[in-house]
């Protein structure tokens, strides 16, 4: 795609302090390394990985929460971390608007909702106060909401309904991307899809971009034009949600999706064996080679370049081959072991 990206990351790094018992240690948590995505004008983006691999942080950084150790992170094509905070502030809430995972910590429950939403309008002076009160109106309308949730507190609302109000604040001073980091984790299964189709509906009917962040690989599959995979810090491929997973090459992609029950042919899914390193010491090359079937010293030795692939690309030195099925995986899994 030849348009300038809503927000373009450049080998981006986030590195903590590690915590032990509440305590900083001397430790460093890689949470992430060398990113490089764009998010195009009206596209979906899922991102996928084990818990820790660094979605969260991936999605801070997107919206301008996380400053990185290195690298650039672009909003409309203009450095936001060499901007002053003001500006920063201003290019964040024009552009993106973010849902968290749980709206009964994200929203302030002392506020009932017409100030929850107008918050945003009124920090950055968006219209006259009557416009302010009106688009407040038109919010809770947008999210499907009775207009007499406009004078409850969060507390008095269901989850869903907190979470809907949580998406009205993100949308109230019209971004062009949502991202939502796991936004539906923390709500009853019986209210998920309302949110997801809600989300659907809210990003059709404005041509948003989206990044959704998701444990659920079928949900990310379903509501995404892109699946980025990250393991360990790093995004390890990127591929076009149609193509996956057959067309996905690195392991770590098809091992998670194979995983997933009704993706591919019901058989066996590809083992993730060993525990995942800790992300306060990486292993030396490929972060995925110490629980992988195909790695060998090269993977040790360095981080595969990346490499194009259906669209999108992949860093392995192995890659499983595109349109392999689950038995061909398998078996190559048997015979490397
Ligand atoms: N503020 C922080 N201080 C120290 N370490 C952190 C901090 N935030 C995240 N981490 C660490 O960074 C790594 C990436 O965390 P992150 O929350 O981005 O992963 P995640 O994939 O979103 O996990 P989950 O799916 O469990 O939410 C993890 O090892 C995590 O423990």
């Amino acid at each position: 795609m030849s348009t300038q990206g809503i927000v373009e990351l450049t080998d981006v790094h986030v590195v903590h302090k590690a915590r032990s018992g509440g305590l900083f240690t001397r430790d460093r948590v890689y949470a992430l390394t060398g990113a490089d995505l764009t998010v195009h004008p009206g596209e979906t983006i899922g991102v996928v990985g084990e818990s820790g691999c660094g979605k969260s942080t991936l999605a801070r950084v997107l919206v301008g929460l996380q400053r990185p150790a290195a690298g650039t992170v672009a909003f409309e094509g203009r450095d936001v971390w060499s901007m002053s905070g003001a500006a920063r502030r201003e290019a964040i809430g024009s552009s993106i608007g973010m849902v968290f995972q749980d709206p009964s910590t994200a929203l302030n429950r002392r506020l009932p909702v017409r100030r929850i939403l107008r918050d945003p309008l009124d920090v950055q002076r968006a219209g006259t106060p009557a416009e302010r009160e009106e688009r407040v109106r038109e919010l809770i309308d947008l999210v499907g909401l009775p207009a007499s949730a406009a004078d409850r507190l969060p507390a008095q609302l269901s989850g869903g309904q907190r979470q809907r109000v949580a998406i009205a604040r993100a949308l109230a001073l019209r971004p062009r991307l949502l991202v939502a980091d796991e936004p539906t984790s923390a709500l009853d299964v019986s209210v998920r899809a309302q949110i997801l189709n809600l989300l659907q509906d809210l990003k059709e009917r404005f041509g948003l971009a989206m990044v959704f962040v998701s444990h659920d690989i079928q949900t990310v599959r379903r509501m995404s034009d892109r699946v980025v995979t990250m393991y360990l810090g790093r995004i390890v491929e990127q591929a076009p949600a149609g193509a996956v997973p057959g067309a996905a090459r690195h392991p770590y992609t098809r091992a998670l999706f194979s995983a997933t029950p009704g993706l591919l042919s019901p058989i066996d899914p590809i083992p993730l064996t060993g525990p995942v390193p800790s992300a306060t010491r990486p292993p030396s090359g490929c972060p995925f080679r110490t629980r992988c079937w195909k790695a060998d010293e090269t993977c040790a030795a360095e981080m595969p370049a990346p490499e194009e692939n259906a669209g999108g690309f992949f860093r392995c030195h192995h890659p499983v081959l595109a349109g392999a099925t689950d038995r061909e995986l398998i078996t190559q899994t048997q015979e490397n072991s």
